[in-house]
């Protein structure tokens, strides 16, 4: 590994295992026995990062690149309280399917094995703007949780949020109704969604959300906005009406790219909603309750 690649591979090292709060209080840290670049890539324990330890940095930082596409991103990378690497694979704090929202949930029957392979699948191909495995895990548990019968999406993309609704709809025998404006990835959706084998509760519907979603005379139990970001507003002022009292409003790029000020306001002014930003460390996402 050239000089440059290392010091890349470092800097991602030490922003991914930047010292804990038992370190920070004097515990053992950066330059001893504790330090988190030694921990990780330190694989015979010596104590120093032999040059082979330095070439095998980049391989071991390579395996968190889970859509293979050269690239790193936050919800690729290790984290939460034992921050991924430390103490090595396997080692104590390492961050397992079990543990990591970052990765899928363990499969707890035939049916979410088939929709996992399926979203693996999916985040093999063009990703566009797609939401990550903790934002799809999101979805899933809040659309599981309020027994959601009839979910609405605005952007299906290649239907990678979608599979992750599904999943929590196959639970209670709801349906998903999923608008996209673009019809190669709608023909990508509709392939992924049958290979997960839930095309059976997915309507897909062609067309511009601004108008076909305004077909919509239906309660909703759960929206969730993800085309457009300008359009986020008029999404909400056309669907609100339709949402249920208790039900929720979930939008995508609340972080980056930038939000649309006209939406934040709205979801964060009326008395009607309250709303709450989480995973604000990617793209963001804000859920909105509909109270009355
Ligand atoms: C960020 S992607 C959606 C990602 C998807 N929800 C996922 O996580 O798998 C945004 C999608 O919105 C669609 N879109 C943009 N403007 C639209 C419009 N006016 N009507 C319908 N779909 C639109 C795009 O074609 C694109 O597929």
């Amino acid at each position: 590994m050239n000089r440059t690649a290392f010091a890349i591979a470092a800097m991602i090292g030490a922003a991914i295992l930047a010292p804990t709060a038992q370190e920070q209080a004097g515990q053992p840290g950066r330059g001893g026995p504790g330090n988190p670049l030694l921990q990780a890539f330190d694989s015979d324990r010596d104590g120093v990062l032999s040059p082979a330890e330095i070439d095998a940095a980049a391989a071991k930082l390579r395996e968190h690149d889970a859509n293979k596409d050269g690239r790193l991103t936050a919800d690729e990378l290790p984290r939460g309280p034992g921050r991924g690497m430390r103490g090595g694979p396997g080692g104590p704090g390492e961050m397992t399917s079990a543990n990591d929202p970052g990765k899928p949930m363990l499969p707890k029957d035939d049916g979410e094995r088939r929709i996992l392979a399926a979203l693996e699948q999916a985040r093999g191909g063009e990703r566009y703007a797609n939401v990550s495995t903790s934002d799809g895990r999101l979805l899933r548990e809040l659309a599981e949780s309020i027994g959601a019968k009839r979910v609405v999406e605005l952007g299906t993309s290649t239907g990678e949020s979608g599979l992750w609704f599904a999943m929590a709809l196959r639970k209670t025998g709801g349906r998903l109704y999923t608008h996209d404006i673009d019809p190669g990835r709608i023909a990508v959706a509709r392939e992924n969604f049958r290979r997960g084998g839930v095309d059976d509760i997915v309507t897909i519907v062609e067309g511009d959300a601004h108008e076909t979603a305004t077909r919509n005379k239906e309660p909703i139990d759960l929206l969730f906005i993800d085309a457009d970001k300008e359009g986020y507003d008029a999404y909400l002022r056309d669907l609100l009406p339709y949402v249920r009292p208790g039900g929720l409003i979930l939008a995508h790029n609340m972080r980056r790219p930038a939000p649309n000020p006209r939406y934040i306001e709205a979801i964060t002014t009326s008395p009607d909603l309250d709303t709450t930003f989480v995973l604000m460390d990617g793209a963001g996402i804000s859920i909105t309750l509909k109270k009355h």
